[in-house]
């Protein structure tokens, strides 16, 4: 059955570092088929990637530039062309020009997947910032990860990593060269085998010369196991509320006297479904991805979330409000 693949929105000022980190993505997607959009092929060197085969599709803006494109046209139908399964991507990411608002940008890519773009799933706001000129502006704010970027042009990050982390709503991960691991975006596809011994694949290859690449920034994950069955509206406020750190979160929950649902959430923009009846859980099954995980922390947000015994069955409709359609299964 289709999935919905994730796509992320790449917004930051000119210069900060954009095509880098989609580069980046690109080399290291390590079995991740990665689409991008782009305003400018030149940048990102398309040509010589696709035949290298490490970009699956690349494809631009008709007009050549998303902040320009006001009818969602233009990107939902691309975005429904390379979410399609044919198109057979799991992930996909636009790079925005840096002049681009990021307000319209998220909801331009929010009617699309509305609308036409019915395979596509929001997979986050990551705003890239220069570590030499960056400040707090609306991009930092409404981003559901802040990358800081060029960061080894400065003698110490600290302070305007204080001032990103005050400001944003999300984890801000300090890198160089884009450095940002595809895996925190989408998990690693199932069908992504490792290499043959004695034979290294492309990725591979590219991975192995240190000059091309730095490695990945650090980031984390922290699995939550319970039992219990969760309180719905507990729950919602819990995911609603953005728990410090989390980029993405994804399970499976039970609440008391219904059956399991699938969670997902990227920032606040929070997706649930039934889950599949093989799925046998009592309580909650939960993953976290972000950066600066406090795993304590997490465990006792989510005990916190626990149901009532005493008190009944109560309304699933904090949860149920979230409810993704039933056209296609979630990613
Ligand atoms: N030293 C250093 N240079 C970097 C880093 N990241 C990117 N650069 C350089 O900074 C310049 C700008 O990077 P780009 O990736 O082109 O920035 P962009 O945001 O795509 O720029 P526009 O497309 O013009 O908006 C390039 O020369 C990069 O090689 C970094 O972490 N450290």
């Amino acid at each position: 059955m289709p999935r919905r693949v994730p796509v992320v929105l790449v917004a930051g000022h000119l210069g900060a570092g954009k095509s880098t980190l989609v580069n980046h993505l690109l080399r290291r997607a390590d079995g991740v088929r990665i689409g991008v959009v782009v305003n400018d092929f030149g940048a990102i060197g398309i040509d010589a990637m696709l035949v290298a085969g490490q970009a699956s599709a690349v494809t631009s803006l008709a007009n050549g530039c998303l902040c320009c494109t006001t009818d969602a046209n233009g990107l939902a139908g691309l975005l429904a062309e390379l979410t399609a399964p044919s198109a057979r991507l799991d992930l996909v990411v636009v790079e925005a020009s840096g002049l681009a608002d990021p307000r319209e940008l998220v909801r331009l890519l929010l009617d699309a997947i509305a609308g036409e773009a019915r395979h596509a799933a929001y997979g986050g706001l990551v705003t890239v910032v220069d570590a030499v000129h960056g400040e707090p502006d609306d991009a930092v704010r409404l981003a559901d990860l802040v990358v800081l970027n060029q960061v080894d042009l400065v003698d110490d990050p600290a302070p305007l990593l204080a001032v990103l982390q005050a400001v944003a709503p999300g984890p801000v991960l300090p890198v160089v060269r884009g450095a940002l691991d595809p895996a925190l975006l989408v998990d690693p596809p199932a069908r992504r085998r490792p290499p043959r011994s004695g034979q290294l694949s492309f990725d591979a290859l590219l991975r192995e010369d240190p000059g091309t690449e730095h490695a990945h920034a650090h980031w984390d994950s922290v699995a939550v196991e319970r039992d219990a069955p969760l309180d719905p509206a507990r729950f919602a406020a819990f995911l609603e509320a953005g728990p410090p750190g989390v980029f993405r979160a994804k399970g499976v929950v039970r609440f008391p006297g219904a059956a399991p649902f699938v969670v997902q959430t990227v920032g606040t923009a929070i997706r649930v479904r039934p889950a599949p009846r093989s799925v046998t859980v009592t309580g909650a099954r939960l993953v976290f991805l972000g950066v600066g995980l406090d795993a304590a922390g997490l465990e006792s947000a989510v005990d916190g979330c626990a149901a009532d015994p005493a008190a009944g069955e109560p309304s699933l409709l904090p949860v149920l409000r979230y409810e993704e359609s039933e056209r296609v299964d979630a990613v």
